[in-house]
């Protein structure tokens, strides 16, 4: 209550509860979030400041230093705070809602999944499931919807390869149709976003609580230690009274959540850069056919085949740079903060971004030309964080990653293929995707 107004960081704070909130969504709408919301407040009030958004006091930071404190920090002085229709539909037993222990105790059940072992498993499903999406979508035709095609694959990705959950007809629509209403205003007047959100969130909960009880007692008839999928994982913490259903339900429904728009977008953004840039696509293709010269027909890729993807990484990390699949994030502030001479008033916000540290001249020189090589070099801690950092740094990391590159292997080996729209526009609602979907004409490839 006593805080020094002088010690707050410069900015405006506009009307009450409104705030700036009306400039922050138009700016979002066009992708411009960072060039016309974020830039020009750093050039008037430099690299922090204050605003109002949905009537939430917010402190925006910027810059590498100030994401290893706010990540970094985590628990101690500040915790993740997401809109209220988010928390909603994700549930409140998501790990996006979890402190402490048993925020520790779901990371650790995902980490495991994701150690060396699981990904030497997941590599080889990871391929099928590509292959197989090849089969059923692409074969015979000449174009086809980017962008769709990859929400559907990593959508099996996450629930074949991950968790070891059968895609049936329809789970997709279902999934997407709760994801379309974790930003909106959480109105729930009939036919409202959120309203059909909330309808296909009770959809989806009676679908897996059907799901995670077979796989009770699977995992209840199964030897100690035999360990399997992400859910029977997930399950055996509920036999062992660890975590409980709705935990179990909550998490999956995050999961799907985490992984799907960003992926999707991060391949898509890759797509369009290789196109862009010719020669870095030719380097990125001799990648891919030595690999696959080195097997045998049909025989699968292995964890080691995926290590030697080097380029296509800086690739895609490099597209990543220039187009994050994540702006950033919110913060709540749980103490008053001091920071840089400012104070952090105990309750407001704080929104860390990616875009902040990624177009910085200081880590990345000619920051807006597409230089995959940049990534031979180490870049500072906290400069790159298209996945963010400290305790709640992207437990999907390695996933994404194998389902980045191994998606890329089949495609540049199995299909020569165009843009339709190469300068197709990127909006954002509230995610960035590409205005038609990323069409694309392609032909199966006579190697
Ligand atoms: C290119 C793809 C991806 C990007 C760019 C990305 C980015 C991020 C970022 C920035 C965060 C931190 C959010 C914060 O600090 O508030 C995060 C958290 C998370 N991600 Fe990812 N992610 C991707 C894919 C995935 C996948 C495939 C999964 C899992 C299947 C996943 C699961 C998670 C989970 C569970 C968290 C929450 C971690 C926690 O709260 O401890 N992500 N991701």
């Amino acid at each position: 209550k006593n805080i020094n107004k002088k010690k707050l960081p410069p900015g405006e704070m506009g009307l009450p509860w409104i705030g700036e909130t009306l400039a922050f969504y138009r700016a979002q709408r066009k992708n411009q979030l960072f060039e016309e919301f974020v830039q020009p407040r750093i050039t008037k009030h430099g690299n922090i400041f204050k605003t109002r958004l949905m009537g939430s006091p917010t402190v925006v930071v910027n810059g590498a230093a100030a994401n290893r404190f706010f990540l970094s920090n985590e628990f101690k002085l500040v915790v993740s705070s997401w809109p209220s229709a988010s928390v909603q539909l994700m549930g409140m037993n998501s790990i996006m809602e979890k402190q402490g222990d048993q925020h520790r105790c779901l990371r650790g059940v995902v980490a495991t999944s994701l150690s060396t072992a699981g990904l030497e498993d997941l590599v080889p499903k990871i391929c099928n499931s590509v292959k197989l999406h090849f089969d059923r979508h692409w074969q015979g035709q000449d174009t086809i919807n980017l962008f769709r095609s990859t929400k559907i694959l990593t959508f099996s990705i996450v629930f074949e390869c991950l968790m070891g959950i059968e895609v049936e007809p329809g789970m997709l629509e279902m999934f997407e149709g709760v994801l379309e209403g974790v930003f909106a205003p959480p109105i729930k007047l009939p036919g409202s976003r959120f309203w059909r959100a909330k309808k296909a969130r009770l959809e989806i909960e009676k679908m897996l609580v059907n799901v995670v009880r077979k796989k009770r007692k699977e995992v209840e008839g199964r030897l100690e230690g035999e360990e399997g999928m992400l859910l029977s994982r997930l399950v055996a913490a509920l036999v062992r009274g660890e975590i409980s259903e709705e935990e179990v339900v909550d998490n999956v429904v995050l999961l799907v959540f985490a992984a799907h728009d960003t992926t999707s977008f991060a391949i898509a953004m890759v797509c369009k850069m290789l196109a862009h840039h010719p020669n870095c696509y030719s380097r990125l293709l001799q990648e891919h056919v030595e690999i696959k010269d080195s097997k045998r027909p049909g025989e699968n890729l292995t964890l080691e085949d995926t290590k030697k993807m080097k380029y296509t990484w800086q690739v895609a990390r490099e597209s990543m740079r220039l187009f994050p699949p994540i702006f950033g994030s919110f913060r709540k502030a749980i103490v008053n903060i001091e920071y840089e001479g400012f104070t952090i008033p105990k309750g407001w916000k704080v929104l860390w971004t990616t875009y902040g540290t990624h177009y910085d001249t200081q880590y990345f020189p000619d920051p807006m030309s597409f230089e995959p090589s940049r990534f031979e070099e180490n870049i500072p801690p906290y400069a790159f964080v298209p996945f963010g950092g400290g305790p709640r740094i992207c437990a999907g990391y390695q996933l994404a990653k194998l389902n980045i590159i191994i998606f890329l292997h089949f495609m540049v080996t199995c299909y020569d293929w165009s843009l339709i729209y190469p300068n197709e526009p990127i909006t954002m609602d509230p995610l960035p995707f590409p205005f038609h979907g990323m069409p694309i004409k392609m032909s199966p490839k006579l190697l």
